[in-house]
């Protein structure tokens, strides 16, 4: 009896195992026949974008999704988590996140060696199962931001071919220069990095390009197929200088993080929340509204706090410190060094004027580096080190929420850019928006930076440290009244409203990012669709 058990409990297990193999099976065949499934039946109006990195910090791809799912397009944008996207990705019904997943923790503790395999195998299974099953119907378009070129632009070829969505590479710079900077040319990686990207992203139903550089110089080196267009970063729409009341209320949100500071102590201007900031100060209507000092002593529960009433809106104290912004990914194409000796510069340069007392002044520079990255740690400890001695200047590094950022933006008085370009062909986005914002940029000189910056109209440009230092100095004596800089952002608000930003032949108008998308791309995706 119990043997005649004991084989009905096998016979039993044996039937479940069986239908769970044959259920597993059938998923798999039915994962197989979604693969291969006609070229004809994917689904019209929808789009896949792939970004292999922090969305969040992919602002161009964001920018993409947005203007797709505005003309009407399911808009799947698969990437990594890590920094909240901006209000639009979730806000507009059309956009789904799709966040791929790290690799398990247990396999991050194994040495590079064993772990990169895994890495890529996880990478790769990840972006295919979104791609082919989470989207759902194959996607009219798929949208790759090219670098990283590995194993993107494989993937997206192959899943394009077998299922004929249309593949759209969007250029930002060149995956095999940025190895470049590691590695000599001939080296064996190298070449077979850039052997990958020129194979692999050779053919397109369409390339975008940031610059016409970009554009001229592939089709050239790969002959690439497709539709080509250039498509230079614009600012969106919402990006502009601020009003004292703006200033004011994003520097009163930031007063919690900027009490963090150690090095901001005794640094900047007392202030009261809510009533002033390091930057603004409201004075009480019983006050002259000209005179120059900040408010001293506000206490909001004190029997002299001015009521609501006789409360001015916010205006720009006169003595505030010159603002000055750099925004980063913190990567080696941006050499920090250069901006950290120009700060070393100014410190001694606005102490022999102080001490000279010749009615020359040069004001405290409060130097805000934003973004996040791998280089960060390592600069930030550096400047720590050296500022501890600094009386005219401080430097700090924070990251802003994306609806912040432009508002820091266009807060600030100087903006700078490091960008340097491993291939020399692609942009700084963060002086498109710094220009967005009406702030005049300090950028470093490289190979196709007139595409952006025209010296003395939009901007200045530097080669090195000294003569970074030499245009902080053009720009701020006397500030908050700088003429220099006065003329300078008038310049640029007219370089950015009537004339031309291109040096090229095409003679592009300044405009926003969706202005710029709906005349450049929306054209070549609506081809052949009915409106
Ligand atoms: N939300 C937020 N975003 C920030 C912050 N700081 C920087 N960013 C974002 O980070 C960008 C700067 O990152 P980089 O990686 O330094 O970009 P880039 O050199 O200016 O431009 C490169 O990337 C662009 C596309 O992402 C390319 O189009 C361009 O050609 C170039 O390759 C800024 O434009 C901004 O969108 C911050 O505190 N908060």
């Amino acid at each position: 009896m119990t043997t005649v058990n004991s084989v009905e409990n096998h016979t039993t297990i044996f039937h479940i195992a069986a239908g769970l193999v044959c259920l597993w099976l059938s998923y798999r065949l039915f994962v197989f026949l979604r693969f291969f499934r006609p070229k004809s039946e994917h689904s019209l109006r929808s789009v896949a974008i792939l970004v292999l990195g922090d969305i969040g910090r992919s602002p161009r791809m964001m920018y993409h999704a947005e203007s797709f799912a505005e003309n009407g397009f399911m808009t799947y944008v698969i990437g990594y988590g890590g920094s909240k996207p901006i209000p639009a990705l979730e806000r507009l019904p059309k956009v789904e996140l799709r966040y791929l997943s790290e690799p398990p923790a247990i396999l991050r503790s194994l040495p590079f060696v064993l772990l990169a395999p895994f890495k890529i195998i996880h990478q790769v299974t990840s972006i295919l199962r979104e791609l082919l099953i989470h989207a759902g119907e194959p996607p009219e378009y798929i949208l790759v931001q090219n670098p990283p070129s590995i194993p993107t632009l494989a993937i997206v070829w192959l899943v394009g071919k077998i299922r004929g969505s249309k593949v759209i590479i969007d250029w930002h710079n060149l995956g095999y220069s940025i190895l470049e900077l590691k590695l000599p040319k001939t080296h064996l990686y190298v070449k077979i990095a850039k052997w990958f990207e020129a194979t692999f992203g050779k053919v397109a139903y369409a390339h975008l390009f940031v610059t016409e550089a970009m554009r001229d110089f592939l089709v050239k080196e790969w002959n690439l197929v497709g539709e080509k267009v250039v498509l230079h970063d614009r600012p969106p729409k919402h990006f502009h200088r601020c009003s004292a009341q703006e200033i004011h209320d994003l520097f009163t949100k930031l007063q919690t993080p900027f009490s963090q500071y150690k090095s901001l102590q005794n640094f900047l201007p007392e202030s009261t929340t809510p009533f002033s900031t390091p930057l603004t100060d409201r004075k009480p209507s019983s006050e002259s509204s000209t005179a120059t000092s900040p408010i001293p002593d506000l206490d909001p529960i004190s029997a002299t706090a001015p009521t609501y009433e006789n409360i001015q809106p916010p205006r720009l104290r006169p003595d505030r410190p010159a603002l000055v912004v750099s925004s980063t990914s913190w990567t080696p194409d941006e050499d920090f060094g250069i901006l950290l000796d120009a700060l070393k510069q100014y410190e001694q340069r606005a102490r022999e004027l102080s001490e000279a007392n010749n009615g020359k002044k040069l004001p405290k520079i409060l130097m805000a580096v934003t973004g996040k990255g791998p280089q960060r740690d390592e600069y930030m400890k550096e400047i720590n080190r050296l500022q501890a001695e600094w009386h005219w200047v401080r430097c700090i590094s924070l990251w802003l929420e994306a609806e912040d950022y432009p508002i820091f933006l266009g807060s600030a008085d100087l903006g700078v850019s490091l960008h340097s370009s491993s291939s020399g062909r692609d942009l700084p986005m963060k002086v498109v928006d710094m220009f967005g914002c009406g702030l005049p940029v300090c950028a470093l000189n490289f190979e196709c930076l007139p595409e952006l910056v025209k010296d003395g109209r939009n901007g200045l440009v530097f080669n090195n440290s000294e003569e970074l230092v030499k245009q902080f100095e053009l720009l701020l004596t006397s500030f908050p009244s700088s003429e220099r800089l006065d003329a300078l952002r008038t310049s640029l608000y007219h370089a950015t409203r009537s004339l031309e930003v291109s040096q090229s032949s095409s003679n592009e108008q300044w405009c926003s990012w969706d202005e710029n998308w709906n005349r450049r791309l929306k054209p070549i995706i609506l081809r052949g669709i009915r409106v």
